[in-house]
């Protein structure tokens, strides 16, 4: 499905009721199958802008809309950075959580359940609690229980980023194949750099003070194995491209702490 993001812009009150342009003049899509990653130093509005295209919540002005949807409300898979499994809830049931609530029957919660918990690699920890499983793992089951309602847009916040370095690479990689399995339309933040290289169709780069986009790049090298040591200077080149354009916003963050 196409995501278009038209004059988005996002005012919120400061603790002295004065008005802070979080974000303004916000214009892209996302297109069918794409993964478009948003990049950009602390506090730009990533988490806002990914809050209002996941409709949690409202833009000052402009529109996000779906296309082809028929009316029908679209369907949004979310991953947050902390995911929030039900904690008595098992892996399958956290898993099927949104197809219990849009009404599906047991048989395709079951079939559903099985296959997404398969492609994250959980098969064997489908009765086992939230507190039993290590931060990868619950991050696996966040993301199957995401994938199980089919969205139209997966949404992605920052993951990975409380993993470990090692977790997270993995993820990474697992991430991408899971990606080609499913080819859903996806928006994901971060932070990181390299991640967003090795993640993205496109990157969108914002700078902050009001947030808005700096640059829109698209990663031209294959989405499978673009780590590849053929591949590393033109990775790094476009890491470093990211990097001087958001360079100077993120010591500007850093000064403010
Ligand atoms: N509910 C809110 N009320 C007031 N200001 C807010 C609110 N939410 C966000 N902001 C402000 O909007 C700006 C963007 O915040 P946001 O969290 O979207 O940035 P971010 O790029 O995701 O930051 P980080 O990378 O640190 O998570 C910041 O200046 C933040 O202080």
């Amino acid at each position: 499905m196409r995501i278009v993001i038209e004059d988005v812009g996002k005012t919120f009150l400061d603790s002295k009721k004065r008005e802070v342009t979080a974000l303004t003049n916000i214009n892209f899509s996302i297109e069918e199958q794409e993964f478009v990653v948003l990049v950009g130093p602390s506090g730009c509005g990533k988490s806002t802008l990914l809050n209002i295209v996941g409709g949690l919540m409202s833009p000052s002005s402009g529109t996000v809309y779906f296309e082809g949807t028929q009316g029908k409300k679209p369907k949004l898979g979310i991953v947050f950075q902390e995911i929030a499994l039900f904690p008595w809830r098992t892996v399958y049931e956290n898993v099927i959580y949104g197809l219990e609530e849009s009404g599906a029957s047991k048989q395709e919660q079951q079939e559903k359940g099985k296959h997404y918990i398969d492609m994250v690699g959980l098969q064997g920890f489908e009765g086992a609690y939230p507190k039993q499983l290590s931060g990868g793992m619950r991050q696996r089951a966040g993301i199957a229980r995401a994938l199980a309602v089919e969205p139209d847009l997966l949404l992605m916040d920052e993951p990975f980023s409380a993993l470990d370095a090692q977790t997270r690479t993995l993820m990474q990689e697992e991430l991408l194949t899971i990606w080609d399995r499913t080819r859903l339309s996806t928006l994901y933040v971060t932070h990181n750099i390299q991640e967003a290289v090795y993640l993205a169709d496109r990157v969108i780069v914002l700078s902050r003070h009001p947030g808005q986009i700096k640059e829109i790049i698209r990663i031209d090298l294959p989405k499978i194995g673009r780590d590849k040591e053929e591949y590393r200077s033109h990775f790094e080149q476009y890491a470093d491209q990211i990097w001087q354009l958001i360079k100077h916003d993120a010591q500007e963050a850093l000064k403010e702490g």
